[in-house]
């Protein structure tokens, strides 16, 4: 039994002392002083405190003889000694005693003291009766046996009897280890000997098979084998088991586990106390480089102001919270995690910690964005899409929180069908790509730009308060701002693009209006402004609205027209030099119910918006086939042309070419009887596109004029590369040929333009014999116009030319 302290104070120390009646002793060599316990005192019935002059002084002489060298050997070689001998006590009676000693050495090593104990061997019937002393002594309420050096029970107090559940009676002589399972049983016999015969204690926690309790068991060697504390530590054990299951299962979780202590919410906040293996799998944190801080290191930039708010108001109240958020891993990527936080309470209801256990939602989080952005941004431009645009503009038109001011914008690329049609949709989408990516750029960061599909772009301006603007001026700097930009030129792969925008606007913010009313102002605004010659701005006014109101009706009527077949066509003849007929324009007209006949500037407008006048515009095309083939088995009117007009949206309907081809081989017609009229507007832009479409007609044999020629387009550089057969002098010049300067001039140098570019030259419009003569004179010998005929329909033209000394030249 090893021996720290000469004297102990210690009052349990002293009272086993007493208890196993072992009294201790120490020799400091270099001091030479000896110093013997109270106990040891009393072994040798001397008062407290005394001390004899050398340790061997109260053995028998034999018992001396035998110690004096063990003694020795301890001293100087530091050899433990353990022996029986016999002490002399102060009574004059020999006692029994078994006599250790030990060295006690310095940091050096350099055997300092010795140092040992005595422990009174008393007879049977006397060390029973100390046993039941030291049982009543230190049991004091616990469980207390003794065991012989057999392992069988020598006495047992009432406390044992309770807890081992049988009376001393049963118990006594029965094995200690018996009652332990078969496993164990062995293990402990093996460790009780042993004990036993080194005077050691022993100490174990075993499972009572029988009574399917733990029991703690304090063993302690003394002269009849063993005295032992026993205690049931069942709960205990139960808890710890939980415990270690716990914390087995929350390592192995897939789910992150953090839990804090119950801290202050201000800084630096509860600190971690536990982190689990998951969350240092998926943070890259260890568990040392997190415990004892606070949480708060996992937040980042994104991390959601409202998320966190929402856990710190449920924790300051002590009740759970749950929560998605961004968190941040070490090497600092963001990762989205579900967090469960709940508080732990201990038994007296007093809160001592939080645990947080997280699922890491990174990948679902991903999944809904991608949904979410799929189901509001469109795909090829990234900007919001039709449907965010919508939720945008009731938040702003019925949120009472947020101002109400502000301009919706619609944007319009001018002629991009054409570049689609024509170049490819793959070019068209780079260029709106472009084009949302520079509309980004012309707005503020709060501002809404959207595409609603194709080429359409609508923009939300919000006034949001902070630095309020008038709508109208900060939509008119947008929308300026706008126009430079779109209307700088595009890289697009292999090809240099020039395109302009035609661009809506209305006001929100003084009168109520829904969304849907306020869209179609803007779109409506939008027409204007591409009426109004394109690559501009238009404000919305209720003005508008009438006209379009009109254009709907209109757009509705001509519909039903087209599937009642209410078209016709008229032909207007053109007369050559000598007044003979060469040929006729062919003219729609609309027979309406109600309205009468309806000429087509009235409606061809309306018509290319609804794009009915491509099977339209295919119809007159078969039409006027149909009349050269009928033509071309009268001998009179074989020579006779037919002039058709053609708009600029079925010119880029990309199957415009081959509808005319299947015309001309359907009719059977000689192709240079058909002649196209195409305008001037189609210069306006995509000209390659035109010149290599014209290109294709003409190489069919197809005869082509250019219609309206003059009017504007400064195409002139253009003419040269045409591939045409006629220009046509637009009535509005020949009108006042006669009175207007101007006019005159222009249809001069039309003239002289057909003239250079060997091209015919023919005149619309002709009412008077002195407008023909005047036009004549200047070189022009091909007209058409009331003077000669107005448009007739087929069969009073049929009249008209029977009337007519036609003579068909030879
Ligand atoms: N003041 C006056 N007018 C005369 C005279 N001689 C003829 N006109 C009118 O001048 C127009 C000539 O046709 P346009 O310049 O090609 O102009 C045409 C043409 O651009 C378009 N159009 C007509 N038919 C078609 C068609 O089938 N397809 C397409 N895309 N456009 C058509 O509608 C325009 C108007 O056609 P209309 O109303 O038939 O008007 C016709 C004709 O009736 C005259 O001496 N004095």
């Amino acid at each position: 039994m090893p021996i720290s302290h000469p004297a102990p104070q210690d009052g349990v120390l002293r009272m086993l002392e007493h208890a196993a009646s072992i009294g201790v002793w120490r020799l400091d060599l270099d001091r030479g002083a000896l110093e013997w316990s109270e106990q040891l005192a009393a072994i040798h019935r001397a008062p407290p405190g005394y001390r004899p002059d050398e340790p061997l002084a109260h053995y028998t002489p034999e018992s001396r003889a035998k110690l004096a060298p063990l003694l020795q050997a301890c001293i100087a070689e530091g050899a433990p000694f353990d022996d029986e001998a016999q002490v002399l006590q102060l009574d004059g009676r020999r006692s029994w005693v078994r006599a250790l000693g030990q060295p006690v050495r310095d940091e050096a090593g350099r055997i300092v003291a010795v140092q040992g104990a005595v422990q009174e061997i008393a007879p049977r019937g006397a060390r029973a009766a100390t046993l039941l002393r030291m049982g009543a002594a230190l049991s004091s309420g616990e469980a207390f046996v003794t065991i012989d050096a057999n392992g069988q029970y020598t006495f047992l107090n009432e406390q044992a009897e309770r807890l081992l559940g049988s009376d001393a009676q049963q118990l006594l002589g029965r094995r200690l280890w018996n009652s332990f399972q078969k496993t164990v049983r062995l293990r402990l016999e093996e460790q009780f000997r042993t004990a036993c015969a080194r005077g050691a204690r022993l100490e174990f926690e075993e499972l009572d098979a029988r009574l399917a309790h733990w029991f703690e068991v304090r063993a302690f060697p003394f002269a009849g084998g063993m005295a032992a504390h026993l205690r049931d530590v069942t709960s205990r054990r139960k808890a710890q088991e939980q415990l270690r299951l716990l914390e087995g299962s929350i390592s192995r979780l897939n789910d992150i586990v953090i839990i804090t202590e119950a801290g202050p919410f201000s800084e630096p906040g509860p600190r971690i106390v536990f982190v689990n293996e998951a969350f240092e799998r998926r943070t890259g944190y260890s568990r040392d480089e997190v415990v004892g801080r606070s949480p708060r290191f996992l937040q980042g930039p994104n991390s959601q102001r409202r998320a966190l708010d929402q856990i710190r108001a449920a924790l300051e109240e002590w009740r759970p919270a749950r929560v998605d958020l961004i968190n941040y891993k070490k090497n600092g990527e963001p990762y989205w995690v579900d967090l469960d936080v709940s508080p732990v309470w201990d038994k007296q209801r007093k809160l001592t910690h939080w645990v947080a256990v997280g699922r890491d939602v990174t990948e679902r989080k991903l999944a809904e964005e991608k949904i979410q952005h799929l189901a509001f941004y469109d795909a090829l431009t990234k900007l919001p899409n039709r449907q965010l645009l919508m939720d945008r503009l009731h938040a702003a038109l019925s949120d009472p929180a947020r101002p109400r001011e502000g301009a919706l914008m619609f944007i319009d690329l001018d002629n991009f069908k054409v570049l689609n049609d024509t170049l490819g949709h793959q070019k068209g989408d780079t260029l709106l790509q472009l084009v949302a990516e520079r509309l980004r750029s012309c707005v503020s960061k709060g501002d809404t730009v959207a595409r609603l599909g194709g080429d359409e772009f609508v923009i939300l301006l919000e006034n949001r308060g902070d630095k309020p603007l008038d709508p109208a001026k900060g939509a008119r700097a947008v929308a300026e701002r706008i126009l430079a930009a779109l209307g700088e030129p595009y890289v697009l792969p292999g090809y240099l693009h020039h395109s302009t925008c035609s661009i809506g606007v209305t006001l929100f913010g003084h009168t109520d209006r829904t969304v849907s009313e306020l869209l179609k102002q803007a779109d409506l605004a939008m027409y204007q402004a591409k009426n109004a010659g394109r690559n501009t701005v238009c404000f919305f006014d209720p003005e508008m609205q009438a006209v379009v109101s009109a254009n709907a009706a209109l757009a509705s009527d001509l519909r039903q027209a087209w599937r009642e077949t209410q078209f016709q066509i008229d032909y207007q003849p053109q007369v050559g030099h000598d007044g003979q007929m060469i040929g006729v324009e062919a003219l729609l007209r609309w027979k309406h119910p109600q309205r009468g006949m309806v000429r087509p500037d009235h409606f061809i407008a309306a018509a290319e918006e609804t794009s009915l006048i491509i099977p339209i515009g295919r119809w007159v095309l078969d039409q006027a086939c149909a009349q050269i083939a009928a033509w071309a088995h009268r001998q009179e009117r074989r020579h006779l042309t037919v002039a058709v007009n053609v708009s600029v949206r079925q010119f880029r309907h990309p199957e415009f070419v081959d509808e005319v081809m299947s015309a001309i081989e359907q009719s059977g017609i000689q192709p240079h009887k058909l002649k196209l009229e195409l305008t001037e507007s189609l210069l306006a832009d995509g000209i390659d596109v035109t010149i290599a479409k014209m290109g294709r007609l003409k190489a069919m044999g197809v005869t082509l004029s250019l219609d309206d020629f003059g009017i504007g387009y400064s195409s002139l550089s253009y003419l040269k590369r045409l591939p045409l057969d006629q220009l046509k002098i637009d009535r509005e010049f020949v009108k006042d040929i006669l009175t207007d300067a101007n006019d005159a001039a222009i249809a001069k140098a039309v003239i002289n333009l057909a003239h250079s570019l060997d091209l015919d030259v023919l005149a619309e419009g002709v009412e008077t014999e002195a407008q023909r003569e005047f036009l004549a004179r200047q070189g022009c010998h091909s007209y058409q116009g009331y003077l000669f005929c107005k448009p007739l329909p087929i069969d009073e033209l049929e009249a008209f030319m029977e009337r007519l000394p036609v003579e068909a030249p030879a």
